[in-house]
């Protein structure tokens, strides 16, 4: 039986992809083989040495501490792209809110006097609206700052509505580029982006890299009546440097998933409560694949959308698996296949990947693997944690 602590609100489509009969998946549990989170900060947590995994049902893994759980020797999992539609709809959202005044027009209409006649309500509602006369998208450029799932999908549905699309990724990958419209222009850095750009979007992890990626030195280069928006985490924007251009009148309006003290009570700023996964569709998709992830990797000790642990995928053969990870240093493999031999063990299929400085191997044996077996392979220098599946 493998047991599933999880955190959050995890849809229960992905959940029930868990069997019963051998998966026990709650909020309680004290020493499970794996956890199953959203949001929830990990980082002042400790792991019980029971705990091979750890799946986030979404995209940013910054409330994971990813570094101890490498050392560890805990895989942790996201699903990249499960949320990505979400994420894009909103930020399609978010322009139109800023471009055409929506979230200050629609509180104007709720603050109308209700005691009015008829005719001195109308008359105020058509006074009004010259309040909020706004621009159209078409026409206008969008700066996309990350151009993986999320910027990809905002940076197609911006061409599609008629905009100039200008995208910064010096850390693109490969196949990321292979996805990209060849009509996204690129820049070189984030001054010429943002000095030719009406709005901005990030779509970037938070990490030391990006920390305050959009700051007071930046943000002097950019184009008067810009609207920045952050629907990836607020320590990518400096927000001190977001409220003084907004007073000096070159920021039109802020739109962020992150609210703070400092930003609250503003009218050029909208503030949402950390929404953009927050469908049904995008919950399902996510927690989805992650329980399959996770059970591929508690069940056959495959790998797929690890963040810290290679890639890794054998087919299962008739013998029994052995899986191991260890510090990606010589002689580990070759000192654990000498062991084999010398209890006369038979490899029926094997696979070996590395990342960085990790190595693991998945080994199919002809016979079930004893316990002096597994004793003799932790026992080998630079090995930790052996699974048998
Ligand atoms: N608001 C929400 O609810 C919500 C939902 C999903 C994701 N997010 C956030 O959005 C982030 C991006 O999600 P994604 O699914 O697009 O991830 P992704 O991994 O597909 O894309 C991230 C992109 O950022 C690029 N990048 C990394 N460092 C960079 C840097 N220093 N400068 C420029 N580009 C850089 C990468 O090359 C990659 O293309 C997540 O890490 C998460 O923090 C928020
Ligand atoms: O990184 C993500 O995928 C999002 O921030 C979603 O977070 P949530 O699962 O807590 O809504």
């Amino acid at each position: 039986m493998h047991s599933i602590r999880t955190y959050n609100a995890i849809s229960p489509t992905g959940l029930s992809l868990f069997p019963s009969d051998s998966y026990h998946v709650d909020s309680v549990v004290g020493e499970p083989d794996a956890i199953m989170l959203r949001s929830h900060n990990l980082h002042q947590e400790s792991f019980p040495d029971k705990v091979k995994a750890i799946a986030r049902c979404g995209a940013g893994v910054n409330n994971i501490p990813i570094e101890q759980c490498t050392e560890q020797g805990i895989v942790v999992f996201n699903t990249p792209g499960a949320n990505a539609n979400a994420v894009k709809e909103l930020v399609l959202a978010g322009m139109l809110m800023s471009s055409r005044n929506l979230s200050t027009a629609a509180e104007f209409c709720q603050n109308l006097d209700q005691s009015l006649a008829i005719e001195d309500f109308n008359k105020l509602v058509e006074g009004g609206k010259k309040r909020f006369v706004g621009s159209e998208l078409t026409g206008k450029t969008l700066g996309v700052i990350g151009l993986g799932a999320i910027g990809a999908n905002v940076a197609h549905a911006a061409l599609a509505l008629g905009m100039k699309v200008v995208g910064y990724d010096p850390v693109l990958s490969v196949d990321a580029a292979w996805r990209l419209s060849s009509e996204v222009e690129r820049a070189d850095n984030l001054p010429s982006l943002l000095a030719r750009c009406d709005f901005v979007t990030v779509h970037v992890p938070a990490n030391e890299y990006t920390v305050n990626m959009l700051n007071a030195e930046n943000l002097e280069q950019a184009k008067r009546g810009l609207v920045i928006l952050n629907f990836a985490r607020g320590t990518i924007v400096e927000e001190n440097a977001i409220v003084s251009e907004i007073e000096s009148g070159r920021i039109h309006r802020y739109v962020s998933d992150f609210p703070s003290a400092q930003l609250m009570g503003r009218e050029q700023v909208i503030l949402l409560p950390h929404l953009g996964a927050s469908t049904g569709e995008a919950e399902d998709n996510c927690a989805q694949m992650a329980a399959r992830q996770l059970m591929d990797f508690l069940e056959n000790g495959n790998i797929k959308n690890s963040v810290n642990f290679p890639e890794i995928h054998l087919s299962r053969t008739e013998g029994h698996r052995i899986a191991f990870a260890n510090d990606n240093v010589p002689k580990v493999l070759s000192t654990v296949l000498a062991v084999l031999s010398d209890m006369d063990i038979n490899v029926i299929d094997m696979l070996n990947k590395s990342r960085g400085e990790i190595a693991y191997t998945i080994l199919d044996v002809e016979h079930l693997p004893t316990d002096d077996l597994i004793q003799a392979i932790e026992n080998i220098e630079h090995v930790f944690h052996v699974n048998v599946f």
